[in-house]
């Protein structure tokens, strides 16, 4: 049990305040991965997209996005009210009741799954629903307070919107899904533990074991840098499986190498050690925002490939 946050003083909310209960900035991204999704499994199978359609599945993946947020501030409003980060979202701040936030979350998860089932199929929509429940319920009210490994885990949630969108298109998940559901699941440790290094003493406070907390940051940063080993060869292997062509994989390859690069630096430094230089925080900080550029620049490639019809795959990489 985290120390009670006191009690937040009432304020009006504003329209602003429920776009935030929703992480908006997170939600485009995830939505952003969905559509590659969608347009990748157009693109390998030739199976054609009606847009409007496919307009209806990314609403449905953006408010389940939307919802599973909505969840996940209703249910750590209390930690939530001791970390100066997030001590100013619409439920410390007192301008959202919680209840108000869980019912929110609870009606655009329905709304979102109905959506995504009428604009697609079962598959899609059942893979949608999990999503939400694997964020809302086993990330935030599970993992999160329980274990190092949380984000680990947890991350598992944020991978699902490429295969949402490959099934919204296909009815199927292949293993070309499955290859960017990996790279999105090798990429959040080093996204969020860059940001944790520098967050630790927060998360210790509100009694989150966040890995740098029970470990230590040389720990934390030994295993940014093993992710990054695993994640950096594994966003190239759509070369392998046709997925990619050559604008993915110049794309893929030279990002990656960027960020094989913040890793080693990272590692070699001392970011989040109690005596470590301001320069060193600036490279952690430098290293979590250039990881939301490559999984958005990665993910755009593969959009641009298929998009654009310029698909040559590289035969026998
Ligand atoms: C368990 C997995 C994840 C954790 C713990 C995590 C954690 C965080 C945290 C703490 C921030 C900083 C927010 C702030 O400064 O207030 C952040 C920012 C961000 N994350 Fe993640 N993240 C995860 C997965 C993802 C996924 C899957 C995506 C999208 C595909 C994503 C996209 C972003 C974006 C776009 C930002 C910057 C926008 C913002 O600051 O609100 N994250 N993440
Ligand atoms: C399609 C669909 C339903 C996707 C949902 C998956 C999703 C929104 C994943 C993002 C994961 C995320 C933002 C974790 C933040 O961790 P945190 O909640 O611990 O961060 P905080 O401390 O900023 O609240």
């Amino acid at each position: 049990m985290t120390d009670a946050p006191a009690t937040p003083i009432k304020r009006y909310a504003t329209a602003s305040d429920y776009v935030s209960l929703m992480k908006p900035r997170i939600m485009m991204l995830v939505v952003f991965t969905a559509a590659a999704g969608l347009v990748a499994a157009a693109g390998v199978t030739g199976t054609p997209i009606h847009p409007l359609m496919a307009a209806i599945a990314l609403l449905a993946v953006a408010l389940g996005s939307g919802a599973a947020g909505a969840i996940n501030m209703w249910f750590d409003s209390d930690i939530d009210a001791i970390m100066t980060r997030t001590s100013t979202r619409p439920i410390p701040s007192g301008a959202v009741p919680r209840e108000e936030a869980l019912t929110m979350g609870l009606i655009m998860s329905g709304v979102a799954v109905m959506l995504m089932w009428l604009a697609s199929n079962w598959l899609a929509a059942a893979l949608l629903a999990f999503s939400i429940f694997y964020y809302g319920v086993i990330y935030t009210m599970w993992l999160k307070r329980s274990t190092p490994q949380n984000i680990v885990i947890g991350g598992g949630a944020g991978a699902f919107p490429p295969v949402i969108g490959w099934a919204a298109v296909t009815g199927n998940t292949p293993l070309d899904a499955w290859i960017l559901f990996a790279v999105i699941f090798f990429w959040t440790p080093p996204h969020f533990w860059a940001l944790s290094l520098l967050a630790h003493g927060e998360y210790e406070k509100a009694g989150v074991p966040m890995l740098p907390v029970t470990h230590g940051a040389k720990a934390t940063r030994l295993q940014m840098l093993l992710y990054t080993i695993v994640l950096v060869p594994l966003a190239l292997t759509p070369l392998l499986t046709g997925l990619g062509g050559w604008i993915y994989g110049v794309t893929a390859g030279l990002l990656g190498a960027v960020f094989f690069g913040y890793a080693v630096r990272v590692f070699m430094s001392r970011a989040g050690d109690a005596d470590c230089t301001a320069a060193e925080k600036k490279l952690a900080r430098s290293m979590f925002l250039f990881s939301i550029l490559y999984l958005f620049l990665v993910f755009a490639a593969l959009i641009v490939e298929h998009a654009a019809g310029l698909y040559f795959p590289v035969k026998g990489f």
